[in-house]
């Protein structure tokens, strides 16, 4: 019998360009959902565009976060519950975002996405990524129903948050050789469809590098339909496998260790160099991941990220111990084979 199934989901309405914010109302108009809103945002996002989305809306309350933790998710459910909203609006970078996810899950309701940054690729997905104690949570969530997404608003942001989305979607090249790495040593399932539609989505990337420049509205627009191929990878497979290997498992092991250095789409990039080499091996295509991330503006090494030596080699070997996910780094890297090869990448 064959008993093979799937379930997919993905936003009903996604829209892309200048000045669609003002539009948040009718794409949410077209989604019949009923009850009033809860802006879900953070301190930066809520200047910028919280009056702009506010006016939209009769009857909207707002919660600004500082940060992702599950604190903040029980926040936004109680005073959702309290205020007896319909849906949620998330604004903001990652962290309101993926905060907006998981909460509308435990509610039940659904959920909008509105970036104010093109700096990572859970603008889209169906998971939230939140940190708790020693480990971190990749928890299936449903996606947003829509996604606005302004790319003037975006093309204001800090130049250093597009180029933290560019390593974010640079990332995608080690992830889904671990994904198949996973695949082949740990029977872990694997989608054909999610690895290559991830893997193109990086390639066409690179491939339009020297149209990706600050000041330059059109470099946010490539980005962010960068961002939401990658989310949609993530849907299609319903992990974050697609586009969160080893370099994911470092990052996240940073936060931990020294938290608030550089951006999430930052460290992935570094630790994709780092993935790349493990894979590769030293004559790898390590030097491309590097050369990509450096065309877009993008740290390449410790120094960049603003992370010293030691604590990166931390990071890469206890990396593994993060999250129970098979990559490259398997079981663990000794701490001479960290250094060899953060040395030879010139990472340190
Ligand atoms: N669920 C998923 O599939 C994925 C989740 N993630 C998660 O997303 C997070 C990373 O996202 P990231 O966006 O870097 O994190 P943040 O949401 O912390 O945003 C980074 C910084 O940018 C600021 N900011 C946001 N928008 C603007 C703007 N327009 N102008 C000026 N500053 C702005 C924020 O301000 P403020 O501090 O006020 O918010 C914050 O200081 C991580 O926690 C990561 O795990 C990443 C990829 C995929
Ligand atoms: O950051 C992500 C993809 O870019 C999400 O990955 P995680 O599941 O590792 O949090
Ligand atoms: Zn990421």
């Amino acid at each position: 019998m064959f008993d093979k199934s799937t379930w997919i989901k993905l936003p009903r309405n996604v829209l892309q360009g200048h000045g669609v914010l003002d539009d948040l109302a009718d794409a949410v108009a077209e989604l019949y959902l009923s009850g009033n809103p809860l802006l879900v945002t953070s301190p930066t996002p809520e200047r910028i565009a919280g009056d702009r989305i506010r006016a939209q809306f009769d009857g909207i309350s707002s919660v600004s976060l500082d940060r992702a933790s599950f604190e903040s998710v029980e926040r936004v459910v109680e005073i959702a519950r309290e205020k007896d909203v319909g849906y949620l609006i998330a604004l903001g970078g990652g962290k309101p975002i993926d905060v907006a996810k998981m909460a509308s899950d435990h509610l039940d309701c659904g959920f909008v996405s509105v970036p104010t940054a093109a700096s990572h690729d859970g603008i889209v997905s169906g998971r939230s990524s939140i940190p708790e104690g020693d480990t971190r949570h990749s928890v299936a969530a449903d996606p947003p129903l829509a996604v606005v997404a302004d790319t003037e608003l975006l093309a204001e942001a800090p130049w250093e948050l597009t180029t933290a989305g560019c390593a974010d979607i640079i990332s995608n090249y080690t992830a889904v050789k671990d994904w198949e790495l996973a695949h082949r040593l740990k029977n872990v399932e694997y989608s054909e469809y999610a690895g290559a539609l991830s893997q193109m989505t990086a390639e066409m990337l690179v491939g339009s590098a020297d149209s990706i420049k600050p000041g330059l509205e059109e470099s946010a627009w490539i980005v962010t339909k960068a961002l939401v191929s990658s989310g949609v990878a993530m849907s299609i497979a319903g992990s974050s496998r697609p586009a969160s290997g080893a370099e994911h498992l470092f990052s996240h092991q940073l936060d931990r260790i020294a938290p608030g250095s550089a951006l999430h789409g930052h460290q992935v990039g570094v630790g994709s160099i780092l993935t790349e080499y493990f894979h590769s091996g030293a004559r790898g295509e390590w030097m491309d991941i590097r050369d990509a991330l450096s065309t877009m503006g993008a740290p390449t090494t410790a120094d960049e990220l603003g992370i010293d030596d030691e604590t990166v080699i931390e990071a890469l070997t206890t990396a593994h111990e993060i999250r129970d996910r098979y990559t490259i780094l398997g079981d663990g890297v000794s701490e001479d084979a960290a250094i060899e090869a953060a040395t030879i990448t010139g990472v340190i």
